[in-house]
C-alpha cells in the first residue's frame, strides 16, 4: 500500500487490456489495486472481440484455403457453423472466470458493477463508495447504432459472435473492420450477405488498391455491395426483416448486423460533474501522459482520445506506460511506436507506420512494391493474391509496410522490429531468420 488515505492506490474502471496488462505489474510493486467491471472480466478483446472472432475465423480460413488447394487436398470442405460456435464457447467462455481468478490470486480486487464518479477520488458502485488515490478510466467502446427508424431491430458484433445458427441471409451496415471480417465468415458459413456501404469506400485507413482487391474477392465469393446505401429504416416482415434504403428500395433479410462503428463509453459516469473532459466520438481527452483534465484521473485504451488505432496492442502499450509512470520509473511523455493492424478478411490486409498514400505525397520516402503471388513459397499453398509495399526513409530504413495476402498478419508481425528499432542494413543482416518461412520471405526484401 502506497497511501493510507484511500481504499486503493489505483482503481481501474474496466478490466480489459487497457487496465489489466499494466496493473498486474504494478501490483507486484506493492500497489493496492481494484478493477470495477460492469460486464465480463477481461473486457471486449477476449470475450467479444479479437479472441472470440479469431476462434470462429480460423476454421473459415482453413476452409477457404482448402477450396483453393482442392486439386491437392481433395474433398469438399464445409464449415459447420454450430460446431464452430461450440468450439468458440469451449475456448472463450472460461476466460473471464480464469482472468478474475488470476487478478485475485495476485492480490487485486474485482468489484462487479457500473462505476460512477461522485468526486475525483470516489466511485459509487452498486450504492457503495470506494476511494482511490489514482483512477484510470479504461471503459473502452460500445457499438454505435445507426440513426434510422426501428434501429433496435438490428444486431451488433456481440450478437454475431454468439450466433448459434447462421441465418440464410444477412444485411451488414458499414464496411469497416467488423463488417468486412464478419461478412467473410458469414459468407463462407453459407449466408447470402449484402453490404450496405455508407459511401463508395471501404476500410478507409488501408491502401485502397488492396481494399479494392479484397472487395473483388468478396464479390467473387457471392457477397453483394451496395454503395451509398442511404438507409432509412429497418422493418419486420413476418419472420424476416426489411431494410429500406436509397430511393424506395428494399432488402429482405433474415438478420441485420449494424457494424457502423463503436463509440466511447463515457456516459452516465459523472465525468461532467467532476470536470473530466471528453469528446462523444473520440473519447476522454488526455495529455501526453494519459492524464485527463483532472490531475489524479487517467484514461487508457480505446476510450482515451490519443489518435492511435483502437486495438488491443495499443491498450496494452498504454496500460504498461501507466504502470511505469505510477511506479515513478518513467516521467517522460508517452511515445507511441508504429502499431501494426490487420483486417482478417480473405485475403487479409495489414498495415503499419507510414502509409503508401502518405509516402506517395512526400519526397522523404521511397516505395518498393512486390508481387509475391508467383513466388515458390506462396505457390506451395496456391496463393491467388500476395502483394506488398515497403516504405523506406532517405537512409533506406523501413518506416512503413502494407500487404494483402493470406499471410499478411504474420508478415507484418515479423517486420515490426525493423520499423520500431529503425534497423540499418548491418542490424538487419545480423538477424538470421528461419527458412523456409513467411518471415524469411518478408525480411529478404529489405
Ligand atoms: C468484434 C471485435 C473484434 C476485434 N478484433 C480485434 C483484433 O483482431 N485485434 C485487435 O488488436 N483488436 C481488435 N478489436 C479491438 C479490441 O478488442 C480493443 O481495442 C480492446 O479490447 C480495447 O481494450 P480496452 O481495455 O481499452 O477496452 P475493453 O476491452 O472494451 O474494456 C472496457 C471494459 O470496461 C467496462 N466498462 C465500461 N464502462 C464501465 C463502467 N462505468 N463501470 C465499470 N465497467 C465499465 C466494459 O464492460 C468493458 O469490459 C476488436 C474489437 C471488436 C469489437
Ligand atoms: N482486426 C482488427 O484489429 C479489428 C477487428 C474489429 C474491430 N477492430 C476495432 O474496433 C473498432 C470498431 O470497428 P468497426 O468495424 O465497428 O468500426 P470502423 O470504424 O472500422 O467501421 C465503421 C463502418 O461504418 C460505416 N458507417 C459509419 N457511420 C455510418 C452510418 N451512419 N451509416 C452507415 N454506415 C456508417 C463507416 O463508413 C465504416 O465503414 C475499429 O476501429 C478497430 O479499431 C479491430
Amino acid at each position: 500500500m502506497q497511501n493510507n488515505k484511500y481504499n486503493y492506490d489505483v482503481i481501474y474502471i474496466g478490466s480489459g487490456h487497457a487496465a489489466f496488462d499494466g496493473a498486474k505489474k504494478l501490483c507486484k510493486k506493492g500497489f493496492k489495486i481494484a478493477f470495477v467491471e460492469a460486464d465480463a472480466v477481461g473486457g471486449t478483446c477476449p470475450n467479444w472481440g479479437c479472441n472470440a472472432k479469431i476462434t470462429l475465423d480460423l476454421p473459415i480460413t482453413l476452409a477457404k484455403k482448402q477450396h483453393r488447394m482442392n486439386s491437392i487436398v481433395e474433398g469438399d470442405t464445409k464449415v459447420n457453423w454450430h460446431a464452430n460456435m461450440q468450439n468458440k464457447h469451449a475456448g472463450i467462455d472460461n476466460i473471464k472466470i480464469n482472468r478474475e481468478a488470476t487478478m485475485k490470486s495476485l492480490g487485486m480486487d474485482v468489484i462487479h458493477g457500473f462505476a460512477k464518479f461522485t468526486d475525483a477520488h470516489t466511485l459509487e458502485i452498486n450504492g457503495e463508495h470506494v476511494t482511490s488515490d489514482k483512477i484510470v478510466i479504461a471503459t473502452g467502446l460500445t457499438p454505435h447504432k445507426v440513426n434510422v427508424e426501428n434501429t433496435e431491430l438490428s444486431h451488433d458484433s456481440k450478437d454475431f459472435l454468439n450466433l448459434d445458427k447462421m441465418p440464410k441471409s444477412m444485411a451488414i451496415v458499414g464496411t469497416g473492420y467488423i463488417a468486412m471480417e464478419f461478412a467473410t465468415m458469414a459468407n463462407e458459413a453459407g449466408a447470402d450477405v449484402t453490404m450496405l456501404m455508407h459511401s463508395d469506400k471501404a476500410l478507409r485507413g488501408f491502401y485502397q488498391p488492396y481494399v479494392e482487391k479484397v472487395i473483388n474477392e468478396m464479390k467473387e465469393s457471392g457477397i453483394h455491395f451496395i454503395q451509398n446505401a442511404d438507409i432509412h429504416a429497418f422493418n419486420r416482415d413476418s419472420d424476416n426483416y426489411v431494410v429500406n434504403y436509397g430511393d424506395k428500395q428494399e432488402l429482405n433479410v433474415e438478420w441485420i448486423l449494424d457494424a457502423s462503428g463503436r463509440v466511447p463509453m463515457v456516459h452516465n459516469m459523472g465525468l461532467e460533474e467532476i470536470g473530466v473532459k471528453y469528446d462523444d466520438k473520440k473519447g476522454v481527452i488526455v495529455n501526453d501522459y494519459l492524464q485527463t483534465s483532472v490531475n489524479n484521473i487517467y484514461a487508457s485504451g480505446d476510450v482515451a482520445a490519443t489518435g492511435q488505432p483502437n486495438l488491443t496492442p495499443t491498450a496494452t502499450f498504454e496500460s504498461q506506460y501507466l504502470n511505469h509512470l505510477f511506479a515513478g520509473e518513467n516521467d517522460k511523455a508517452i511515445d507511441f511506436p508504429a502499431i501494426p493492424s490487420v483486417v482478417f478478411t480473405s485475403p487479409r490486409i495489414s498495415q503499419m507506420g507510414v502509409s503508401v498514400a502518405e509516402a506517395e505525397k512526400s519526397d522523404e520516402y521511397t516505395i518498393e512494391k512486390h508481387d509475391m503471388a508467383g513466388t515458390w513459397f506462396r505457390q506451395a499453398t496456391k496463393a491467388k493474391i500476395a502483394e506488398n509495399a515497403y516504405v523506406f526513409d532517405k537512409e533506406h530504413r523501413l518506416v512503413g509496410f502494407t500487404e494483402i495476402s493470406d499471410d499478411a498478419d504474420n508478415t507484418i508481425d515479423t517486420l515490426v522490429p525493423a520499423v520500431n528499432m529503425h534497423m540499418n542494413e548491418e542490424e538487419i543482416e545480423r538477424n538470421v531468420h528461419l527458412f523456409p518461412s513467411i518471415g524469411h520471405e518478408a525480411w529478404k526484401n529489405l
